[in-house]
């Protein structure tokens, strides 16, 4: 596909020319405000399997020019939800060190130092990530806010081979770890509404979860994910630091976002 950036003349303000679906509705990340939401008491607490994977399996961590992203295997999966949706990849967007702020979702506008999104696909209906891109019930994606605060061990899992990581295109393998220690304590208190991919090419197969709750990471560790990266490769004469990688708040139009939880 065409290039594209969050900044610049490829910036998201462009990304309509090459994927017309980023000009549409239904799209993704949005200001999660109050006076939208709408209790919903039959939304059940989110049920995450075989997230605890064993430091004998290899998780590709990688830098594909947009975001930090770790493969996941598929048998982890979330089984609350309508249909079984298998994981995919977990990947972060974040802010810069000048300028902290980098979610991609807000709550009453405000921005986090940056969110974790784990892609799930729809493996009851779908035979792997790439068919269910594009479907109204393809995807099912966790978000999980991210703030400026305690030390948290399960980032250092993969932070301590983020230099390996550095350029476009680069992997490593990483033993397993607990990915359930990345998600907030309460599953059962989260925003839910339909939306899309935030990047290109914005398809509007999302159905998305917000953990009300966020996690924490110590100032040292937000610093290695916000200046660690470049989105060129290693062979490019010019290094572009990878940072700020989020998309702005979309327009809600007429969607109604639920919540699990009675403010
Ligand atoms: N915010 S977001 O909408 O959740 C989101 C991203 F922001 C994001 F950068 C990515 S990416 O890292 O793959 C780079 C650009 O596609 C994805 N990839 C998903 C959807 C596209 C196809 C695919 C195939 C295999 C695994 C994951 C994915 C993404 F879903
Ligand atoms: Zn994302």
């Amino acid at each position: 596909g065409y290039k594209w950036t969050y900044s610049g003349p490829e910036g998201e303000h462009h990304w309509s020319k090459h994927y017309p679906y980023c000009g549409g509705s239904f799209q993704s990340p949005i200001d999660i405000k109050s006076e939208l939401l709408r209790f919903d008491p039959t939304l059940r607490p989110i049920e995450v399997q075989n997230y605890n994977l064993s430091p004998d399996e290899q998780l590709t961590l990688g830098n594909n020019g947009h975001a930090l992203q770790i493969s996941l295997p598929s048998k982890m999966h979330i089984s609350s939800l309508q249909h079984r949706y298998s994981a995919a990849q977990l990947h972060f967007h974040w802010g810069s060190s000048s300028r902290i702020a980098g979610s991609e979702h807000m709550v009453n506008s405000k921005q986090y130092a940056a969110e974790m999104h784990v892609v799930h696909y729809n493996s009851d209906k779908y035979p792997n990530i790439s068919y269910a891109v594009d479907k109204s019930d393809g995807l099912a994606v966790l978000g999980v806010l991210v703030e400026v605060g305690e030390f948290n061990p399960a980032f250092e899992q993969f932070l301590r081979f983020i230099n390996g990581i550095k350029y476009r295109n680069q992997k490593v393998q990483v033993p397993g770890f607990n990915i359930r220690a990345l998600l907030p304590d309460r599953l059962d208190e989260y925003y839910r509404y339909d939306g899309s991919l935030t990047t290109p090419p914005c398809y509007p197969s999302v159905l998305w979860t917000v953990f009300r709750n966020a996690i924490t990471v110590s100032q040292k560790q937000f610093n290695a994910l916000a200046t660690a990266l470049y989105s060129s490769s290693a062979q490019d004469s010019a290094t572009i630091p990878l940072h700020s990688n989020y998309r702005k708040p979309q327009l809600v139009d007429s969607r109604i976002v639920l919540a699990s939880f009675k403010e």
